[in-house]
């Protein structure tokens, strides 16, 4: 395949006290499809960077999330226990991406082969999605918490990321208005002594500017276990175990109203839908 010659190491992007840092990811591979290098090796590549069917069938389904462009690359998976720990791929107040498209290019993987797409829809359970062959998986760039599990045989994917214009920003001060007194809301009930109870608790938990974190609690083993699963044994991973470390420490001391509930998990009678944008 000429295009793995443009090739370059995927990296965790590490944030630590204001800095970024990058940890290389053990055996993954990726080119991006923007490069004129990448669509001068392939040009099918090129083809596909510049094919706006996705978005435009997505425009016409979901009109409100007004797609304007996407950024593909092509990523290369060698095996031998290579995956991705737990992540979001963006935060709305970092950057315009708003879907994920994952398109599997693995002909022939079996059960057994790893290398399975784990969705956290939290709080409904984590769902596992085998890479099959021409399989197209969709969600929110901004709110699905996910991770590709080991795998041990080679896995490819294009990695399609779709971003919302300009339009949408149009309404941004009236949301800022809003977004500090939902803040303010916030603050007012978590300086509570005492535990919330179950459903006011969930009612928080569930909010868009906690759910995020009472996810990364609520797998906070897990993730810390992808971590480690993800990336070479070194120094610069026990930086990332122990960033991680703190975030979840300083989570559960800013969240501690809502703990009871968030252990004891939601029943199932107020169990929202699955929700994957
Ligand atoms: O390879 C996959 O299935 C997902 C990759 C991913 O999460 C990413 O590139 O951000
Ligand atoms: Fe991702």
């Amino acid at each position: 395949m000429a295009v793995r010659h443009c090739m370059h190491k995927n990296h965790t992007h590490l944030v630590r006290g204001g800095t970024t840092g990058l940890l290389e990811k053990a055996s993954i591979w990726e080119a991006e499809l923007m490069q004129q290098a990448t669509q001068d090796l392939a040009p099918l590549c090129a083809q596909l960077q510049n094919d706006a069917t996705l978005r435009v069938m997505l425009n016409l389904l979901m009109p409100e999330l007004s797609l304007q462009s996407q950024a593909i690359k092509l990523q290369y998976n060698a095996g031998g226990g290579g995956c991705f720990p737990m992540h979001f791929d963006t935060d709305a107040a970092v950057d315009t991406r708003r879907v994920t498209a994952i398109w599997y290019l693995n002909p022939g993987w079996q059960p057994g082969h790893g290398g399975e797409l784990r969705l956290y829809p939290f709080p409904q359970p984590a769902v596992d999605i085998a890479p099959l062959n021409d399989r197209l998986v969709l969600f929110s760039s901004t709110d699905m918490l996910h991770r590709v599990l080991p795998s041990s045989r080679e896995r490819c994917c294009f990695t399609i990321w779709l971003s919302e214009g300009l339009r949408r920003r149009a309404g941004a001060s009236v949301a800022a208005e809003e977004q500090a007194a939902a803040r303010a809301e916030l603050q007012r009930a978590l300086s509570r002594t005492q535990p919330l109870d179950g459903e006011e608790a969930w009612r928080l938990i569930l909010h868009p500017h906690i759910r995020h974190h009472a996810a990364k609690l609520r797998h906070c083993a897990e993730w810390e276990q992808s971590v480690r699963e993800s990336h070479p044994q070194g120094p610069q991973l026990q930086v990332a175990l122990d960033t991680f470390t703190a975030e979840v420490a300083v989570v559960a001391r800013a969240l501690a109203p809502l703990l009871p509930a968030l252990a004891a998990g939601l029943p199932p009678e107020h169990m929202p839908r699955r929700s994957w944008f």
